[in-house]
């Protein structure tokens, strides 16, 4: 049985090593030292009562991260009681404020770096590793475009462990088993360079030779020093991230969530959302046309993952494509334009010869979309006009500002239902609230890739499958779109709610570890032979809890 598999078992490796606070908070409970009137339900509530304290969201994020170093049972035991208000500030949108201050914040190790000037010893760097043994996921970034935010170095760390921390609360991933891992390669950031608190390598990024050969030994490196892992690859900047999935997907069991799991969990939303706007409008599914803004490894990674919509409705790959327009910061991508980098080429439109279309209202007015996506980080692209053109066409336009953090959002949930009466069928990357209108509350839907990737991991461990197959990112969207509990379906939502994550990621897992059977490449013949149910349950089973407060009273 895998090592992420304990159950209940109060954490420590890596954090034991990295936390000798949380040895002492250990060993304060058996040396009776608490105060004459403690008890851990209370403290339970003391720790949320101090949490919801703090003024703005970097000092939560700043009293969580030490609640997980003093006493990291409590903090997963909250984490996961608490999803809905402690993933914002652990994950998507507060993270992107960690990193771009995370020199200044930095408090104690906590992850993993490999820097540029270890090229030639990256397998000692790696071994160095508290748990060897345990390892079974790695999030790994080179912080050259976090979030929304640009290349912020050795700053970007926090996003693997927020990541990682969603991997714990969201699929039962034992947090042992995480090892977030920041390659410092330098930066671009004159910011940071010029930062006398900056934690990086002052230098700038080497070029793409050097990089690739870096990143050969690192992944080669990485294979012999923690042979059971899984790499997710996160927030490398677009080129490098099409490039190391193409490198790397066949010969390592990885993926990249910017290309993959965006792709898989935007296919989803969608699915559901054009079934609410075709059965407003009476369109065939088949006859919606969606316009991409922006055109980078998310929107290029969602835009191919949505040929399947299409796929799915008996439309061939060339009659799927043509129902799919690319905008970049020049405009429409069309064939005919000069320079047209590499992943822009799939979806240039070979039927535009005009001049370039450069104004998205003017985009809107000819394309006539059904659906809008922004994958562009651009505040507020889709002003007033640009969705009075999408209500224009649409009885229920589908409009999806999904760039991060919120300050990058293309449109605020507000804004939408505003100039849309209500009507809009709205997911955003990053969270927002509900919007009362006219004595009627809408709720929006949160198209972030953190609903695909726990389960596609845990999926993948479980299978011991020896890679991510297209067919298993494909199928654990399937598995999200259809994962609607009656009251969500009832309410129009396109996503679940975050707090059914864990039984949602167990349905992922499942199908993933079917898809990886029905291509050969799974390790766990046991789970061949059991039926859906059978499978499920086991899968609950191997997940990891935190304690519960009564468990932890009993300490
Ligand atoms: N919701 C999610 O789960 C999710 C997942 C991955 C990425 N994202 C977000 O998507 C955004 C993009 O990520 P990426 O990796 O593709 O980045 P990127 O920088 O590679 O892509 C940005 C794209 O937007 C285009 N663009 C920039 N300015 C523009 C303008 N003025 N007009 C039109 N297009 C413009 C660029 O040409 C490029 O094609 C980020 O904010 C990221 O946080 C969200
Ligand atoms: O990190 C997120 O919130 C989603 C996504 O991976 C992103 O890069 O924006
Ligand atoms: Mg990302």
């Amino acid at each position: 049985m895998s090592v992420l598999l304990d159950k209940k078992t109060p954490v420590d490796g890596m954090q034991a090593q990295l936390n000798i606070a949380s040895r002492a908070a250990a060993r304060f409970n058996v040396a009776k030292l608490a105060p004459p009137n403690f008890c851990n339900t209370t403290h339970r509530s003391r720790c949320l009562a101090q949490l919801r304290s703090k003024n703005n969201g970097l000092e939560k994020y700043i009293f969580l991260n030490g609640l997980k170093e003093r006493d990291p049972s409590m903090f997963y035991s909250l984490l996961y009681d608490n999803m809905p208000e402690m993933v914002p500030i652990l994950y998507t949108p507060t993270v992107g404020d960690a990193c771009k201050n995370y020199s200044h914040i930095w408090r104690r190790p906590e992850g993993l770096y490999v820097s540029i000037g270890d090229k030639g010893r990256i397998r000692e760097v790696l071994s160095t590793w508290p748990n060897l043994r345990e390892a079974r996921i790695a999030v790994v970034t080179d912080g050259s475009r976090i979030l929304g935010l640009g290349d912020l170095g050795a700053n970007g760390l926090p996003i693997s462990i927020g990541k990682l921390d969603l991997y714990i609360a969201g699929a039962g991933v034992r947090p042992t088993s995480t090892v977030p891992i920041c390659l410092d390669l330098g930066t671009s950031t004159k910011e940071y360079l010029d930062d006398p608190f900056y934690i990086g390598v002052r230098r700038p990024r080497p070029d793409v030779a050097e990089m690739d050969e870096f990143m050969q030994e690192f992944m080669e490196a990485m294979k012999e020093v923690f042979p059971n892992l899984l790499v997710q690859f996160e927030d490398f900047s677009t080129d490098n991230a099409f490039r190391y999935l193409d490198m790397f997907r066949d010969k390592y069991r990885c993926f990249n969530d910017d290309i993959q799991g965006t792709g898989a969990v935007v296919l989803s939303g969608f699915m559901n959302a054009a079934r609410l706007a075709s059965a407003a409008s009476g369109r065939p599914l088949s006859e919606h046309r969606i316009l991409f803004f922006g055109a980078g490894s998310a929107g290029t990674g969602v835009a191919k993952q949505l040929l399947s919509f299409f796929k799915f409705l008996g439309l061939s790959e060339e009659e799927a494509k043509k129902q799919i327009w690319t905008v970049d910061s020049k405009g429409l991508i069309a064939a005919g334009r000069q320079g047209l980098q590499e992943h822009k080429k799939f979806f240039a439109r070979t039927d535009y010869e005009g001049p370039p279309l450069t104004n998205l209202v003017d985009i809107i007015n000819y394309v006539k979309p059904t659906a809008l996506l922004g994958l562009s980080t651009i505040r507020n692209a889709f002003n007033k006009d640009v969705i009075t053109a999408m209500s224009a066409h649409n009885e229920r336009p589908i409009i999806f500002p999904l760039s991060n953090p919120v300050a990058m959002s293309e449109v605020d949930y507000e804004e939408a239902v505003e100039w849309t009466n209500g009507k809009v069928i709205f997911a955003s990357g990053s969270p927002y609230a509900s919007v009362t209108r006219n004595a009627k509350t809408y709720e929006p839907g949160q198209g972030n890739n953190m609903y695909i990737f726990p389960g596609i991991g845990l999926g993948t461990l479980l299978s011991r499958a020896s890679r991510v197959t297209d067919s298993m990112v494909e199928q654990a969207s399937i598995a999200l779109a259809t994962s609607l509990d009656e009251e969500e379906s009832a309410a129009s939502l396109v996503y679940p709610r975050l707090d059914r994550i864990r039984d949602i990621s167990a349905q992922i897992a499942l199908t993933v570890i079917r898809a990886s059977q029905n291509a050969n490449v799974d390790n766990s013949p046991n789970l061949r032979h059991v039926t859906d149910n059978v499978l499920l349950s086991h899968i609950k089973e191997q997940m990891w809890h935190p304690q519960t407060s009564a468990e932890l009273n009993k300490l």
